[in-house]
């Protein structure tokens, strides 16, 4: 009897994938974080346009939910993204506040290029025509790689300076793991039953989530 476990797809990609998928959650931005050597400038330009993103966010959400209300075979499904929405408006408000905290007003912070262009990235993905299996996926990768990146923040050996510690909970705590799970499931029972075409897509897709995420760290550290 074979004893080993089968590997479920996403699994699958990120072991093929490890090399970008490292790049995007063990990020310089990440990392300077973690051995609090943090530029506290990167950090504001981060604080500042991650809000502009998540803002786009809340319709990408919205858009998957509908595709899960049409195309779902499972009701469960509807209950996690609808959590996953309820949490952002949480979110916002905690954006709106901590920008206070550092001093930063949102009227005045311009959308840069990397945000724009992973902002047009999640419109696409909002498209009617855009299967549910490709977007959940789409979905689960986007909220893996903060949760993975901010919970190295606050394991053993991190030296996460105390004043972003929230920040790092945010993304990095228990729930929200929990949460990227219940995510990572749907994707793979979905990607169970999909087509070669499906599959095909939605692992370009995947890999383009991780390059958008490595370039939205990017730009933080550069500004
Ligand atoms: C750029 C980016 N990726 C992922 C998340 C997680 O919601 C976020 N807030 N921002």
């Amino acid at each position: 009897m074979d004893e080993e476990k089968m590997m479920s797809m996403t699994e699958t990609w990120l072991k093929k994938h490890r090399l970008l998928y490292t790049g995007a959650t063990r990020n310089p931005f990440i990392l300077t974080i973690h051995d609090a050597t943090i530029n506290i400038a990167s950090f504001k330009t981060w604080l500042a346009q991650d809000y502009l993103f998540v803002r786009a966010f809340v319709p990408f959400v919205a858009s998957v939910l509908i595709k899960a209300w049409k195309e779902s075979d499972d009701n469960g499904d509807i209950e996690i993204i609808l959590g996953g929405m309820a949490s952002l408006q949480d979110e916002i408000t905690w954006f709106k506040r901590e920008a206070t905290n550092w001093g930063i007003s949102h009227s005045e912070v311009v959308p840069q290029q990397a945000n724009i262009n992973y902002c047009r990235f999640l419109e696409s993905l909002m498209s009617p025509e855009m299967e549910y299996t490709v977007a959940i996926t789409a979905f689960w990768a986007i909220e893996a790689v903060y949760q993975e990146s901010f919970a190295y923040c606050l394991g053993e050996g991190s030296k996460t300076p105390p004043e972003l510690k929230e920040t790092c909970a945010r993304w990095g705590n228990e729930g929200f793991g929990m949460y990227c799970q219940s995510l990572q499931r749907i994707a793979d029972r979905r990607l169970l039953k999909a087509s070669e075409d499906e599959l095909k897509k939605a692992e370009v897709l995947f890999l383009s989530v991780l390059e958008h995420e490595v370039e939205f760290w990017n730009m933080s550290t550069a500004a």
